[in-house]
């Protein structure tokens, strides 16, 4: 690990310990528009830097090298965001559920140090714990973004609030043995999951941890003035985008506050489709070339 990686991760982990200490020392009001607007704002303009960065990750792996390659690779892009868009509409439910599992998934990757299995029992807390911790807040999250009355459970049988403590403990001592900043970072990650609600967490940790780390694997890339131009342009037209699918979204009787939400994790459905293909596919590429150069 890097000197500014092992940095990052002992701000994280203030930053952790304090959020905790305020989360188990007060009660964050959830409910208001204002909370909800200062969690969107920092979402958008904090956690999308990290996605625009795809743009110079994809000519890296020369995805794109001229004009007509570039035109080709947003075509590709906005086609994939715009096909999750209208699977959000249609059919919101198994969305949803895809939604959840593709990013247990990417966030594994924040804990690249570790085998597969440990990095996505890790990030598998990420959404496992605020549904232990807020039952009745995720349920009524999830309500919102799916816009529909889906019966949703808002009570967790006892036993698998046993089974996924024991899983996330085994998967942090197992951890330990590989890195133990990745340990202590899951082992906050999934309290924080468990203390905070579902919201204030979420966005804690995709401020603080994933889009930071992100960046810092690859934001050299965008080191040069014009690059970083770029990247700030690409977060802009997609915070806009964004907040268009706010206004332009279909609703039904929704509260202001609901809206934004559905608008919000719609965006982000969108933008994660590609940028998780795109990652994987990247993956796979420095795999095949460390297989053709042994
Ligand atoms: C390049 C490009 C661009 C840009 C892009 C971008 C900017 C991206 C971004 C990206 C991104 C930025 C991504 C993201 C991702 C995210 C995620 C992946 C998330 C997830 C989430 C979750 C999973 C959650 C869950 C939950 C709920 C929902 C409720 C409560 C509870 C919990 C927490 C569980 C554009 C379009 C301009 C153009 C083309 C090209
Ligand atoms: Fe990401």
């Amino acid at each position: 690990m890097s000197r500014v990686h092992r940095i990052h991760s002992r701000i994280f982990m203030a930053a952790a310990v304090a959020l905790l200490l305020v989360g188990l020392l007060s009660r964050i009001d959830t409910q208001s528009a204002t909370t909800i607007a200062v969690i969107a704002g920092a979402v958008l303009l904090l956690g999308l830097p990290h996605g625009a960065l795809d743009l110079y990750i994809a000519r890296r792996i020369e995805l794109w090298n001229d004009t007509r390659s570039f035109i080709g690779f947003h075509g590709l892009y906005l086609l994939v965001a715009a096909a999750t868009v209208a699977a959000c509409i249609l059919l919101p439910v198994v969305a949803l559920s895809a939604f959840l599992l593709i990013s247990i998934w990417h966030f594994g990757d924040d804990w690249a140090p570790l085998p597969k299995v440990l990095r996505l029992a890790g990030a598998s807390a990420i959404v496992i714990f605020p549904v232990l911790g807020d039952p009745e807040g995720v349920a009524a999250i999830f309500r919102a973004i799916t816009a529909t009355d889906a019966p949703l459970p808002s009570e967790v049988p006892y036993p698998l609030i046993l089974i996924s403590f024991w899983v996330i403990a085994g998967a942090v001592a197992a951890a330990w043995v590989h890195s133990p900043y990745a340990a202590i970072e899951i082992a906050l990650v999934a309290l924080m999951a468990y203390v905070l609600p579902a919201l204030v967490f979420f966005a804690s940790y995709f401020v603080l941890l994933h889009s930071p780390r992100h960046i810092l694997r690859h934001g050299e890339i965008a080191a040069d003035l014009r690059k970083g131009l770029v990247v700030v342009g690409y977060t802009l037209v997609a915070t806009l985008t964004v907040v268009a699918l706010i206004v332009v979204l279909p609703v039904r009787e929704l509260a202001l506050s609901e809206n934004v939400l559905r608008g919000l994790f719609i965006g982000l459905a969108a933008l994660t489709m590609p940028h998780t293909l795109l990652l994987e596919y990247r993956s796979a590429a420095q795999q095949k070339n460390a297989t053709a150069t042994v």
